[in-house]
């Protein structure tokens, strides 16, 4: 074994604390906490411990987190109506809608829906826009999260061969986004891609978000590459992600663990997205490095 196991989930501890120490500062100058509303449709087992997680989560940083579940036949305008009353509610500084959602259930309605200044989620399309054009708004917290660590871990990223597999919109196309602001020459691979592996061979970073378990072999990656795996797979050996992990130590420079990696770090990005949209609506400016 020679790469180093990149520890998402003490980087997200240490997020969540400066997080939580300009959360104090926040209350002491606007005379409240900032406030999340996470919604949840339906029962789906893992979405239920997510939004279990960041409700914990939000409190343990002093901030006020509401959440609501609506069953899973609700009517999509049942769930419009909640979040125009989340977007009028001032005590409400972020709105998330947990995914997925049932499938009679248009996401793309509801998350347009959300007022794009509370849209800690980043997935409306006015600041996936903000953010191919340089703008301040909100970045999705995964590939967020995905470049706080290579970030970390490489210092500057300028120059670097950047291979991004998986085109979607809440990872792929955001994580290509954040990596063309670092000034890295960035490849959007997909399922369409011819010779996945000799396209991966040329990365320095590669950022794997296709869902499908250990797809990404030790074989293709370049010696000391950093290898960021986004999968969260539950198979019947347990949780794995998009790479080879036990392969990738031997060839890669770096590489995230599944899980304790960028799952953690969705989280923690999440609550540093709602302080930020409460610092912004209170016109407060926040001091200390988030
Ligand atoms: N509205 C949103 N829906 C979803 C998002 C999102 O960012 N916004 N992301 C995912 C789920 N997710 C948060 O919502 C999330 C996924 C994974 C983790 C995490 O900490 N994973 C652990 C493993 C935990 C496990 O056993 O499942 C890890 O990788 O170490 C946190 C949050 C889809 N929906």
């Amino acid at each position: 074994m020679t790469a180093a196991i990149i520890d998402g989930k003490a980087f997200a501890a240490g997020l969540r604390e400066r997080v939580a120490q300009r959360v104090t500062r926040f209350a002491e100058q606007a005379g409240r906490a900032p406030g999340l509303a996470v919604v949840l449709v339906g029962d789906d087992p893992a979405s239920a411990v997510y939004v279990r997680s960041k409700g914990k989560a939000t409190k343990a940083a002093g901030m006020g987190g509401i959440e609501h579940r609506l069953p899973a036949d609700v009517p999509q305008q049942a769930l419009l109506d909640l979040v125009d009353a989340l977007n009028a509610d001032p005590a409400i500084d972020g709105i998330l809608v947990q995914l997925p959602l049932p499938g009679h259930i248009d996401e793309q309605a509801v998350t347009t829906r959300i007022d794009p200044d509370k849209d800690v989620d980043g997935f409306h399309p006015v600041n996936a826009g903000r953010l191919a054009v340089g703008l301040p708004g909100f970045v999705p917290c995964t590939p967020l999260g995905c470049l706080m660590l290579l970030k970390d871990q490489l210092g500057d990223l300028s120059g670097l061969e950047a291979v991004v597999i998986g085109r979607s919109n809440i990872v792929g196309k955001p994580m290509a986004q954040l990596l063309i602001a670092e000034s890295c020459t960035v490849t959007v691979a997909h399922s369409r891609t011819r010779d996945l592996p000799s396209v991966v061979q040329r990365a320095d970073i590669v950022v794997a978000a296709v869902g499908r378990p250990q797809m990404v072999k030790a074989a293709w990656l370049k010696p000391g590459a950093t290898v960021i795996d986004v999968g969260i797979n539950r198979t019947p050996e347990g949780l794995v992600g998009d790479v080879d992990f036990a392969g990738a130590l031997d060839v890669a420079g770096a590489v995230t663990p599944v899980p304790g990696g960028v799952g953690p770090m969705t989280i923690a990005v999440l609550l540093r997205n709602t302080l930020i949209s409460a610092e912004r609506r209170e016109n407060i400016v926040g001091e200390g490095a988030l």
